[in-house]
């Protein structure tokens, strides 16, 4: 097993990786205060391991939430089924809300932690791949909008992060893909070695390989741990981790929620990302199609919807969190492994990005 910290002074948390974790209680007892324990899962990851996972915490009083599965249900409605399990139980502020799934159960489950009673404690343990390199970490939580995705939520951290990396044995081929465009982002936007490290790996990643995911899971949770301490609550470098997320937001959103996967939408807005930074020059086309190629050896997609126009892209993206004062920043590449948040950008060139014909760029990597 590896441990990283996320460290935030009084409110540092360990992020434990390793096969098998489910199984061992010593790494959750010193992470729960009371006697009452709030497992939230879905009915996908439950049958999968709730069991296990509440073995390990039968030294407590546990109940388990259970709600529906995917994007389309990260909504209040849902939220206030959290809330009716852990009313209807009558657990009090000392109980411990433990997050069983992917980003959608670990959002919620920690937004419903961060308003339960004002706040009680908080245990990320996540199932999917992008649930382990990116969204049980830094404390991001919330649900959806209708009008935009995860525009209402909180800053809320955990008190552990445990990561089995054995749960990713069931995850679905297009789930496991979509968390690799997340672990590709940290390639792009903070340490280029990955990247070459990624193209010698990354069919033994879609293999499922445990050294090769855990070596990923650890590369990822590392930076990202790092960006978190340095900036919790996005002032500044935390922005940079949502490259390809404004495209990205703007097609899950305009598609219907869990019609593309988050991570599938994230990958075709980095490509255009990098298309953006290719046409300011910062960039060399030859960089731009490497970043495409590795997309498309993870199994993204690199096209954005047909359907969506350019008026499409910008509706969405006015909505954006990193908007201010009407000024929209976007987080582009200034090289391979350094990102950059600016609204200092031609307005032409967003728009020749948004009409870029990314079809034709994808047929000439495949
Ligand atoms: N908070 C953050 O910092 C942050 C970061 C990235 C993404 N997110 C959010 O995370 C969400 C996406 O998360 P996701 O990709 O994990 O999707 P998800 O939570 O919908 O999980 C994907 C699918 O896999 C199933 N599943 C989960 N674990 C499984 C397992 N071990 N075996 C079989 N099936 C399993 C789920 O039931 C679901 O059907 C989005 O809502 C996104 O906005 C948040
Ligand atoms: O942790 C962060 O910061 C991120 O931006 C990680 C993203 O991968 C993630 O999708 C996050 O939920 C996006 O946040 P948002 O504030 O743009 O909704
Ligand atoms: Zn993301």
């Amino acid at each position: 097993m590896q441990t990283l910290k996320v460290d935030l002074g009084e409110r540092s948390y360990p992020i434990h990786i390793g096969e098998g974790l489910l199984d061992q209680p010593e790494l959750l007892a010193p992470h729960i205060a009371g006697r009452q324990v709030a497992i939230i899962s879905n009915e996908t990851v439950a049958p999968l391991y709730l069991e296990r996972l509440s073995r390990s915490l039968a030294a407590y009083s546990v109940i388990s939430v259970i709600l529906p599965d995917g994007e389309a249900f990260k909504n209040w409605e849902t939220l206030q089924l959290i809330f009716d399990g852990l009313l209807t139980a009558r657990h009090d502020r000392r109980t411990t809300v433990v997050a069983l799934g992917g980003g959608v159960i670990g959002d919620m489950a920690g937004f419903a932690a961060a308003c339960y009673q004002r706040g009680v404690d908080f245990i990320q343990v996540p199932t999917t791949l992008l649930s382990q390199v990116d969204s049980s970490v830094g404390g991001k939580t919330g649900i959806n909008h209708p009008l935009g995705k995860n525009m209402v939520g909180a800053f809320y951290q955990p008190n552990a992060v445990l990561i089995d990396t054995a749960t990713l044995n069931t995850l679905p081929p297009r789930e496991l893909s979509a968390g690799l465009a997340e672990v590709i982002k940290y390639g792009l936007i903070c340490d280029e070695p990955f990247l070459t490290w990624l193209e010698e790996h990354v069919d033994a990643l879609r293999n499922l390989d445990q050294v090769a995911l855990t070596e990923a899971i650890s590369r990822s949770c590392a930076a990202k741990a790092l960006v978190v301490n340095a900036d919790e609550r996005e002032s500044g470098v935390r922005a940079t981790l949502n490259l390809g997320h404004t495209f990205g937001h703007a097609i899950e959103t305009h598609m219907g929620y869990g019609v593309w996967l988050h991570g599938e939408a994230v990958a075709a807005g980095t490509v255009m990302a990098l298309e953006m930074s290719q046409r300011l020059g910062w960039i060399s086309v030859q960089e731009r199609d490497r970043g495409i190629r590795l997309f498309q050896r993870a199994g993204l997609p690199v096209i954005p919807p047909e359907e969506m126009t350019e008026a499409d892209f910008l509706e969405h993206m006015a909505i954006d969190k990193k908007v201010i004062d009407g000024r929209l920043r976007l987080v582009l590449l200034r090289r391979m492994g350094e990102a950059v948040v600016t609204d200092d950008y031609p307005k032409e060139i967003l728009q020749a990005t948004l009409g870029a014909d990314y079809r034709a760029l994808a047929q000439l990597k495949g």
